[in-house]
């Protein structure tokens, strides 16, 4: 009996593998109806379940995050077990990701429970010439297990593969920097808002010039909200975060944020503000942005005059009657218009904290500025940037990370008389790593550092000369004063 049931079982199991190879080859009209019919029958002897992942969800051009997920997926068990892989290489030709070829079948295990996974696709039913190669095809992915394990599969175990394949794709992807098109190349063929490339920027917070006990703060602040999803969520609160950076010219400011995203690993969207022409194009940039990013608006104060708007607002209101009258008025403010940005100061503030800016989630927004006076109290208040920043002039503690890494040196007789020099003396540290890099390869440590000494000193006299010219001056004044 047993001999006779086995053999029933095999024949089955061969008729269903010929079933589904060949089915492709009945006459479209008649493949419903046969189909239809013999799953009926298979259903009756088969106790094995099958769910399938379609590339495509039911928006056409949409693909599917789940497919993706799986794919990631089962490309980590896929490469031991199945014999056709197909590779893609990724983060800029380092490493390559390889995945199950179509019809490749895996198997994998899940609190022991055996399932098994199998690639196909559904070839296109018209015969349409396409611009996109492949673009009718229909990929999926066929998960199969026994009916027993119904419950912890379809709960907990697919709900395990999508958590795992997301991970794999965050590791694996390679980060972007974008920054916005302007609005008028937004029509047409494969237009997008953002234009982007990869992100490579070397900066980290071991190569930033800063004290070390600011560093472990800022660094500490960005990890913990890296990891705040569910604490955002119980105060009911966007999972943003606003950064303000802020200090003289080459203090650092744009490196941080380069180190800021390379700690994270989010990539970066530079917003140029300047080319967007209103408030509800820089709402549509601000949706298109994904998750686990860095918005960075750079020199708010120079981007647009934000400043004085509010302000200016109300006095226009005052003598707008008499202006309107005049047409030479009207048609140059017209033209102004036309050529300028209306993104105004509440369009920005919308977009940072109104209800569109909780779209999405897990994002930084960083303003940097070198005059952070001139900007409005409301664009900068806690809530909107949440950490100020300010990157100051060069300290001794910043200069001996720079002489490590620019000359590989800790300590070096000439360090007593820089550290001197560094209290009386306002310094920014790029001008100091300009110093320190050696320019050509006589150039040893010893030349760079005698270099920064010499640049040192002359800085000091000319403050020295500055601040003696401005007594001078007070002097005169008051002697003009009281005269
Ligand atoms: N704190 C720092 N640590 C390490 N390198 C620094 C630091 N500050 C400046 N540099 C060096 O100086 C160069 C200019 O710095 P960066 O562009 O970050 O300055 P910035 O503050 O953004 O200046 P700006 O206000 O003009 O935009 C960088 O290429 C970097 O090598
Ligand atoms: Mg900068």
């Amino acid at each position: 009996m047993w001999t006779e049931l086995s053999a029933t079982i095999s024949s089955l199991a061969v008729a269903f593998f010929m079933f589904e190879k060949y089915l492709n080859y009945f006459p479209y009209t008649i493949r419903g109806y046969v189909e239809r019919n013999f799953r009926k029958v298979v259903n009756f002897v088969n106790p094995y379940v099958e769910i399938s992942f379609p590339e495509f969800t039911s928006e056409r051009l949409k693909r599917s995050d789940a497919f993706f997920a799986i794919q990631n997926y089962l490309s980590t068990s896929s490469t031991e077990n199945a014999r056709r892989l197909k590779a893609d290489v990724v983060k800029d030709s380092q490493s390559v990701v390889l995945s199950m070829e179509d019809y490749e079948e895996v198997t994998d295990v899940f609190n022991g429970v055996k399932v098994w996974w199998a690639s196909g696709k559904i070839p296109p039913q018209s015969q349409s010439i396409s611009w996109f190669p492949g673009s009718e095809e229909k990929r999926y992915y066929k998960l199969t297990f026994h009916k027993r394990y119904r419950e912890i599969i379809t709960k907990s175990y697919v709900e395990h593969v999508l958590k795992k394949g997301k991970e794999i794709e965050v590791k694996n992807r390679q980060r972007m920097l974008y920054t916005n098109n302007p609005s008028k190349d937004w029509h047409g063929w494969k237009a997008t808002k953002w234009g982007n490339i990869v992100f490579e920027h070397p900066s980290t917070f071991d190569t930033l010039a800063l004290d070390t006990a600011k560093k472990e703060e800022i660094k500490k602040d960005l990890i913990k909200f890296s990891k705040g999803k569910d604490y955002y969520t119980k105060i009911g609160k966007a999972w943003k975060r606003g950064y303000l950076l802020y200090g003289p010219p080459g203090t650092g400011k744009s490196s941080m944020i380069a180190a800021m995203a390379n700690l994270l690993d989010y990539d970066v969207y530079d917003l140029e503000l300047t080319t967007i022409k209103d408030n509800s194009e820089l709402r549509k940039l601000l949706i298109e942005t994904k998750g686990k990013s860095i918005i960075v608006i750079e020199d708010i104060d120079c981007s647009l005059d934000l400043t004085g708007q509010r302000k200016k607002r109300k006095e226009k209101d005052d003598d707008e009657a008499d202006k309107e009258k005049d047409p030479i008025s009207k048609k140059k403010k017209e033209a102004e218009e036309e050529s300028g940005s209306k993104v105004t100061l509440s369009g920005l503030l919308n977009v940072i904290d109104g209800i569109w800016s909780a779209c999405g989630g897990e994002r930084i927004i960083i303003f940097t500025t070198n005059y952070v006076d001139k900007l409005d109290p409301a664009l900068i208040r806690r809530g909107r940037m949440d950490k100020h920043i300010v990157m100051s002039y060069c300290c001794f503690e910043a200069f001996k990370v720079l002489a490590r890494n620019y000359l590989d040196i800790e300590s070096h007789e000439l360090f007593g008389k820089i550290e001197e020099l560094f209290v009386e003396t306002k310094m920014s540290p790029a001008d100091v790593a300009d110093n320190l890099m050696p320019k050509s390869d006589e150039q040893d440590e010893e030349t760079c550092l005698k270099r920064l000494v010499e640049a040192l000193e002359a800085s000091k006299e000319e403050a020295r000369k500055k601040s003696e010219e401005e007594a001078v001056l007070k002097t005169k004044d008051g002697v003009v004063t009281e005269g």
